[in-house]
């Protein structure tokens, strides 16, 4: 193990890039609430000034994985729709199996330039996520509670509002609802066979509900849907302790772009529409396990300096002080203050543990966990 690679695993370095993240972010997060009056009085200036904001922030974790990590990242299109990738709103589904997908499909919307509008339907409980959650709010972000008698109302209007946002946005779509654990893809499977459906080997049975009201919602706004399929080579499935640990990775991301013309509009033709696409997705991931390729054409987009240089310019600004501070707190010798300061750090400390806990697999919600009645045809 290398020296630099020695220094990506100490303690101190974590330290670092998580106090960077956490005094940024809740800085961001200040000045977001600051923009609420321009809502008001000029509210596409306010959503441009909150896709930067917004990147400021999502681009800290994304440098984290392009250059502290150094993770690659490939991916699989035909060029002639590679030429419409951030041009265009469109909408992404994409599987749900890594811890770390999320972050994956961040570096692409990065590579893009759509990194600061990206959009997601995200459960509700990630809005209660410390700087991320609370930045969501000033992007439109849509939450949802996985309760469709509920959401059914909230998400259609969350998305209508979407019809003029003034910057191209991907939308992201995890439609199957939840990670892929063993027990939720047998559990799912079960669903699937009571419905007459084909079993898939690689992915959950996907919730149908959310990819209509979208498609449904976003004609007009959106031009197409970006089918995709994230993996990572020799089965590795990363964490982001991992990535602060400066692991290096390999994603492969493949991606058709299909038109939203040819979605049906009728809501039972949809489903079987979503239906067949996770068939095909399915047989891509066979694909890719029997030959550790995707298939089509290889068209990877460089990583770009600006996350980098976000990353530095929030360094230099919040080290400095930090520095100055602990050199006071030491030279003024009070027990007081010293004691409040570890009492700080350590709040600091639990509150960045627990929202890597938020991406974590084995700590996911029990939805799709739950044996349910199969009376269905
Ligand atoms: C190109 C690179 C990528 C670019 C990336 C772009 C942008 C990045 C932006 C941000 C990144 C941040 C990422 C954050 C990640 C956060 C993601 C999440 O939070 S995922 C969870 C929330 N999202 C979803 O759940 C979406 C999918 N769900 C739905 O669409 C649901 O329908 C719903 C709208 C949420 C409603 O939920 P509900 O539970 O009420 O679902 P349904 O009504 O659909 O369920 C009943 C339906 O399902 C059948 N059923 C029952 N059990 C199961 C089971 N175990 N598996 C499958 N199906 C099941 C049941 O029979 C009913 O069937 P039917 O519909 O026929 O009646
Ligand atoms: C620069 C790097 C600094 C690192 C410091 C720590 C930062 C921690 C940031 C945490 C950000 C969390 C936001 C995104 C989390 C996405 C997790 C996710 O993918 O959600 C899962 C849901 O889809 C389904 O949930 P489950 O039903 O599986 O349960």
């Amino acid at each position: 193990m290398g020296l630099w690679q020695v220094l990506k695993s100490q303690f101190l370095c974590h330290l670092i890039i998580c106090y960077v993240f956490l005094v940024s972010g809740l800085i961001i997060n200040v000045v977001q609430i600051c923009t609420l009056p321009l809502w008001l009085l000029n509210k596409q200036l306010a959503r441009r000034i909150n896709v930067r904001l917004g990147y400021c922030v999502s681009s800290q974790m994304v440098a984290a994985l392009e250059w502290w990590s150094g993770t690659e990242c490939t991916l699989y299109t035909e060029p002639e729709s590679y030429q419409l990738y951030g041009k265009e709103n469109a909408i992404v589904v994409l599987n749900h199996r890594f811890e770390l997908d999320f972050l994956c499909g961040w570096t692409f919307c990065e590579r893009f330039g759509v990194l600061g509008s990206s959009k997601v339907l995200a459960k509700k409980e990630l809005s209660y996520v410390p700087i991320i959650g609370w930045m969501w709010y000033f992007l439109e972000i849509v939450f949802c509670k996985r309760k469709w008698e509920e959401d059914r109302r909230t998400v259609a209007e969350s998305l209508q509002n979407l019809h003029d946002y003034p910057e191209n946005f991907w939308f992201l779509l995890f439609c199957e609802g939840t990670r892929f654990t063993p027990k939720k893809h047998q559990i799912s499977m079960q669903v699937a066979e009571s419905k007459g459906l084909p079993k898939l080997k690689y992915h959950l049975l996907p919730r149908t509900k959310g990819f209509w009201v979208t498609v449904q919602n976003l004609r007009g706004t959106a031009a197409a849907v970006y089918d995709s399929s994230l993996n990572f080579r020799n089965n590795q499935t990363p964490t982001l302790r991992d990535i602060l640990n400066g692991k290096k990775y390999h994603a492969d991301l493949y991606v058709r772009r299909i038109p939203l013309e040819a979605i049906p509009e009728d809501e039972a033709e949809c489903a079987a529409w979503l239906h067949k696409l996770y068939q095909e997705k399915d047989s891509f991931q066979e694909h890719y396990t029997q030959t550790g390729r995707f298939p089509g054409p290889i068209v990877t987009p460089p990583r770009r300096p600006w996350p980098l240089i976000n990353w530095l310019f929030w360094a230099c600004l919040l080290l400095y002080p930090l520095g100055l501070f602990l050199a006071q707190l030491i030279s003024s010798g009070s027990t007081l203050t010293i004691v409040a300061s570890v009492v700080l750090c350590s709040a600091a400390s639990f509150g960045v543990r627990w929202m890597i806990g938020q991406t974590e697999i084995n700590r996911g919600s029990s939805y799709g966990n739950k044996e349910v009645p199969l009376n269905n045809n």
